[in-house]
């Protein structure tokens, strides 16, 4: 095996070993599979094989390298201990971002170690918020290629690139054409961080073996002009791509990558701008196993924390109990916006056929969920003007008379048949539950808030945009501002917050993240478990009610929606589990199902661990 593609994070070719042996797994290779034609070095800087101190002086002996590691002989735990203390004394988030990556390169399971074990304190650095800025400035930080760059340029000979990837048994892709990253809009080719930083998440949450995962950037050029003029960038030079030629692209990959990895590859859209995001998750849903993650991860990971939420709000005088008695206000009604508002809409027809209530039509369902985007309320109106992209149509409600009653000669007024700001919308429909996805910072403004917390005891305010410079108001906002009354989801991490409430009490609020991470592993795991070959919505609204059934009393109580980031891999285990079952029931499971699911499923969970070595 050479230098080069050790470094890249993977390993030969001739490793086929851990494939189906899930319950041996660990996040890397098996000892067995290691290339015998190393020399004694070339093994050390393996990133798969490197056990640096922890090798026994038997292995030592046995690989030649003996006196080229420290003479002590630690274990793993010692191992992470100093790993740990080292990210520690870095003093910049890039910088600790930096370090990781550094690890991973030296040693993959030393990375998983130290962020699985310390999840709370890594995942903020390897994903968002700090991918956010690693990926702007991913240019200025690059060290090694980690992944598989497929360009504009190799249309016609992508099957190529994609046999060039020297590992067998990928089983999970999440791809880019770095479009919108996170917040951040289009970073082009320095997009392929997400892609990373999101299966650096399915190994540590959910024990996807790390060499089954392959991170994608698809090169299809960029409109952002100081990437473009910068001459250490390393993408295409050029304005994106879009039509025929760009499809082209995209599924010339997938039925490259499906051709050679098989049917039940789980490809993961990421990060696509909805422009093509919609498009393109129609056009494969069927005939790959893929979703889109800002679609319908998100969708899931959001209707857990409102499930959850239900728990707090059903207990207040006069309680909203049930989904079905909130109203819902989005700011943004693009991917996240519409993706959530389909699967609240849809959880609330599910809901009244659970309690044996009269059925609810699609169309009444969504009449509870009102979207706003750039240029004001998603209205009928809007639409029979024409001016209504397709996925925003089936929330494109009339603003009946009593609504405009409602804001008869206030100053939130009603004019021209129009509501164009999210404060006259949230005083003319008087919402519970207020869903940033805009991607617009501080438009929770406190005027806002505080009118929420007035016609709310609990009002429900998701400020979901990422990183944390985009969401929509920070946590300490939505306390202040509602007297501690809010729950408050946000989708990067915000600290705990001291607030005083009404009585004059300080409490602390320890905000909740409403994070697709708390979905997508768990799927993954699930759909990978069962081989599903499609993943209809029906998997994300399990994965949903998995989730919100993890939320504890003593989470609720302290201010977070979701289960402790502590408890992670449990959580995704759950979630796999209830997926994979699922996948079985509807009959889009290629695996046979196994008399135990529950231990299956754990047991295709890697842990990070070092290989034994058989000597
Ligand atoms: N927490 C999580 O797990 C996730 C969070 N997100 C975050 O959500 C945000 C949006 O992502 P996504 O939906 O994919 O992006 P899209 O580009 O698809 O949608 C953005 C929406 O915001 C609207 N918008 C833009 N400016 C304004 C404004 N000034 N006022 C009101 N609405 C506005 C746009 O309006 P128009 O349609 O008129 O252009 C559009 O509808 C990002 O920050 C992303 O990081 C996304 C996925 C997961
Ligand atoms: C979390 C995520 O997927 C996003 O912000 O795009
Ligand atoms: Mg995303």
């Amino acid at each position: 095996m050479s230098v080069l593609l050790d470094t890249m994070g993977m390993f030969s070719r001739k490793s086929k070993a851990a494939d189906d042996k899930p319950a041996e797994a660990t996040l890397a290779l098996k000892d067995s599979s290691r290339g015998a034609e190393e020399s004694n070095v070339e093994r050390l800087r393996n990133p798969h094989f490197n056990k640096g101190t922890s090798f026994t002086q038997k292995e030592r002996a046995q690989y030649g390298v003996l006196g080229l590691v420290p003479s002590v002989e630690e274990t793993m735990e010692l191992q992470t201990k100093r790993e740990l203390q080292h990210l520690r004394r870095k003093t910049s988030d890039i910088e600790k971002y930096e370090f990781l990556m550094g690890l991973l390169d030296r040693n993959v399971q030393l990375f998983y170690k130290l962020v699985t074990e310390n999840i709370s304190e890594c995942m903020p650095l390897v994903y968002t918020p700090t991918v956010g800025q690693a990926c702007q400035e991913f240019h200025l930080i690059y060290t090694q290629p980690r992944g598989l760059y497929v360009s504009l340029n190799d249309l016609g000979n992508v099957q190529a690139l994609v046999d060039n990837w020297p590992e067998d048994n990928v089983t999970t892709i999440v791809m880019t054409d770095g479009g919108r990253i996170l917040g951040l809009g289009d970073l082009g080719a320095n997009g392929l961080g997400i892609p990373q930083g999101k299966l650096q998440l399915y190994s540590a949450c959910a024990g996807i073996p790390h060499h089954q995962c392959l991170p994608v950037i698809l090169d299809v050029g960029t409109n952002n002009e100081s990437l473009l003029e910068d001459e250490l960038y390393m993408g295409l030079r050029q304005k994106r791509e879009r039509g025929e030629t760009y499809d082209h692209l995209v599924k010339e990959f997938m039925q490259a990558a499906q051709k050679r990895w098989g049917r039940s590859l789980l490809i993961q859209f990421e990060d696509f701008d909805n422009t093509n995001a919609f498009r393109l998750l129609e056009e494969t849903r069927h005939s790959y196993t893929t979703f889109n993650d800002d679609i319908q991860g998100t969708a899931a990971v959001s209707l857990a924390g409102v499930l959850a939420s239900l728990r707090v709000t059903s207990k207040v005088d006069g309680g909203k109990k049930k989904l079905r008695d909130h109203t819902f206000v989005f700011l943004g009604a693009g991917e996240a916006g519409t993706g959530i508002a389909n699967l609240i809409a849809h959880a609330i027809q599910e809901e009244a056929v659970d309690d044996g209530e009269e059925p609810i039509s699609e169309a009444e369902a969504r009449r509870k969920i009102w979207l706003v985007d750039s240029k004001g309320l998603v209205t009928k109106t809007r639409k029979d003007n024409g001016e209504l992209q397709h996925h925003k149509i089936d929330f494109a409600h009339e603003i009946t008379d009593d609504l405009i009653d409602a804001v008869k000669g206030t100053e939130f007024e009603v004019k021209d048949g129009r509501v164009t700001s999210l404060e006259q919308t949230v005083h003319m429909l008087k919402p519970s539950a207020l869903i940033g996805v805009s991607a617009i910072p501080r438009t929770f403004t406190q005027s806002i808030v505080e009118y929420m917390a007035e016609i709310n005891e609990v009002p429900l305010i998701f400020a979901l945009s990422n990183p944390t410079s985009q969401a929509e108001c920070t946590a300490e906002q939505a306390y202040n501002w509602s007297s501690g009354r809010a729950i408050f989801v946000s989708g990067s991490p915000f600290d705990p917050v001291d607030v005083e409430l009404e009585s004059g009490e300080v409490v602390t609020k320890y905000p909740g993240q409403g994070n697709n991470a708390y979905i997508f592993p768990g799927l993954g795991l699930g759909v990978l478990a069962a081989k599903a070959t499609t993943i209809p919505n029906e998997l994300l609204y399990v994965s949903a009610q998995a989730l919100a059934e993890q939320v504890v009393d003593e989470d609720l109580d302290g201010g977070r929606m979701y289960p402790h980031l502590s408890h992670i891999r449990e959580v995704s285990a759950k979630i796999g589990v209830r997926v994979a079952d699922r996948a079985f029931k509807l009959a889009i499971a290629s695996a046979k199902r196994p008399e135990d699911l529950d231990a299956y499923v754990r047991s295709c969970m890697a842990q990070p661990i070092y290989p034994q070595t058989r000597l």
